[in-house]
């Protein structure tokens, strides 16, 4: 495997890590803290609202998934019709809450749905979608199968640093989706560049800690929603609607207490590299791999302590995979970096600026944890 991780990482050495958070820390408890979070009170309902309906639209696909709802994109990576449903519902349920101010960077797109032999197909999606907006009384529409492809091209924004864009990834870990496992929903607010509110559906995700011996009971509970506006913390509720808590990140300072998530798929992370970090650190517990942003929910409640997230060169991130899960971790109290302790800039359109490496953890555990991913980087870069 040919990594050049030094030459990545060595320039921005040079200037000392920030151990920013994605977004302006959040300001102290104050009047004018209370206006910033108040400010997005209208987009927080509305994203939480489309974030649900699109969560009870996945879990009723992920239950009965059939073979011909599965389809593979241009880069082999698979998309169901939960993906375009789900993509079609929160951009339909978006565009109707701001139809003065809407601009929304998705995932998917409709080109090959349009393509011959796509009709069968975006029929079960305009079925599935007009059954999710109608199941609770919450909209008396039906929409054409002209109208959900519409609503999924309304993803083609490209973002940028100017004005405000929703940001969406309709399914994150869609290969977890179709295991059966972990999966989010995961819809972000940019505004001026910087995230501002952040919202994840994980409708596997047990409602106890992942580090609770008991969460394979059959009386755990799964289904949470996290949601968090800068500057106004972070909370966690059942996605069934029940009241929220507020929740914070682990206190953990001791790195041999620490246990780290990573992604399922070792093709999306490098877990030679990963472990080879967790030694230096003196880790002890196993890694927790599970698929998608339902990693920065598990950590924002403090499941485990440290989230390593290494792809292997070359491949760049999108926004869409972390926005939502940025500011979700740092609203509780957790910082998010690339490998060269940079902040993610959200400001550039579809891809983040880097391709280093995304590391997570509290703000005690940054300096060790980030010492550590230098020092493996070029210990793995001088053994090639
Ligand atoms: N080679 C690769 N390296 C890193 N990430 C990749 C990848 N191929 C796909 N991904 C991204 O990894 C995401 C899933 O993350 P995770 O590994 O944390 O579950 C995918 O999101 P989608 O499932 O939305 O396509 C996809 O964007
Ligand atoms: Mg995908
Ligand atoms: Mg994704
Ligand atoms: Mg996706």
């Amino acid at each position: 495997m040919s990594i050049n991780w030094l030459r990545f990482v060595s320039p921005s050495l040079k200037k000392p890590p920030l151990f920013h958070l994605c977004h302006l820390p959040p300001p102290p408890p104050s009047s004018s803290a209370v206006i910033v979070a108040m400010s997005y009170d209208k987009e927080l309902a509305a994203a939480k609202k489309a974030a649900s309906l699109a969560a009870r639209l996945c879990q009723k696909v992920q239950k009965a998934l059939l073979q011909s709802d599965v389809q593979s994109k241009n880069d082999k990576s698979p998309v169901t019709v939960a993906d375009y449903g789900s993509q079609a519902l929160v951009s339909f349920v978006l565009q109707q809450e701001f139809p003065d101010n809407f601009s929304l960077v998705a995932e998917e797109d409709s080109k090959d749905l349009r393509k011959d032999g796509g009709q069968e197909i975006v029929e079960r999606i305009t079925k599935l979608v007009n059954d999710s907006l109608t199941i609770d009384g919450s909209y008396n529409v039906t929409l054409s199968t002209e109208d959900i492809l519409r609503a999924i091209d309304n993803g083609r924004s490209e973002g940028g640093s100017q004005g405000r864009h929703w940001v969406l990834d309709p399914i994150d870990g869609t290969k977890g989706f179709l295991r059966g496992d972990q999966y989010a929903i995961a819809l972000a607010l940019l505004d001026g560049g910087k995230v501002v509110l952040g919202v994840l559906a994980c409708p596997n995700l047990p409602l106890t800690s992942l580090s609770d011996a008991g969460q394979h009971s059959p009386n755990n509970k799964v289904g949470c929603l996290f949601f968090a506006v800068v500057g106004g913390g972070t909370y966690m509720q059942p996605l069934d609607g029940s009241s929220a808590v507020k929740v914070q990140v682990s206190a953990v300072e001791n790195p041999e207490e620490a246990s780290f998530f990573e992604s399922y798929e070792a093709a999306h992370s490098m877990h030679d590299l990963s472990s080879l970090i967790a030694q230096k650190l003196g880790v002890k517990a196993p890694p927790v791999r599970i698929d998608s942003q339902a990693k920065y929910g598990a950590l924002s409640r403090g499941d485990g302590a440290i989230y390593l997230r290494l792809p292997h060169k070359g491949y760049r991130e999108k926004i869409w995979d972390h926005a939502a899960g940025c500011i979700v971790v740092s609203e509780a109290g957790g910082v998010v970096t690339d490998a060269a302790g940079q902040p993610l800039d959200f400001s550039k359109g579809k891809y983040l600026d880097l391709d280093t490496g995304i590391i997570v953890t509290n703000q005690k555990l940054m300096p060790l944890l980030f010492n550590a991913v230098r020092k493996s980087i070029q210990e793995k870069a001088s053994s090639l």
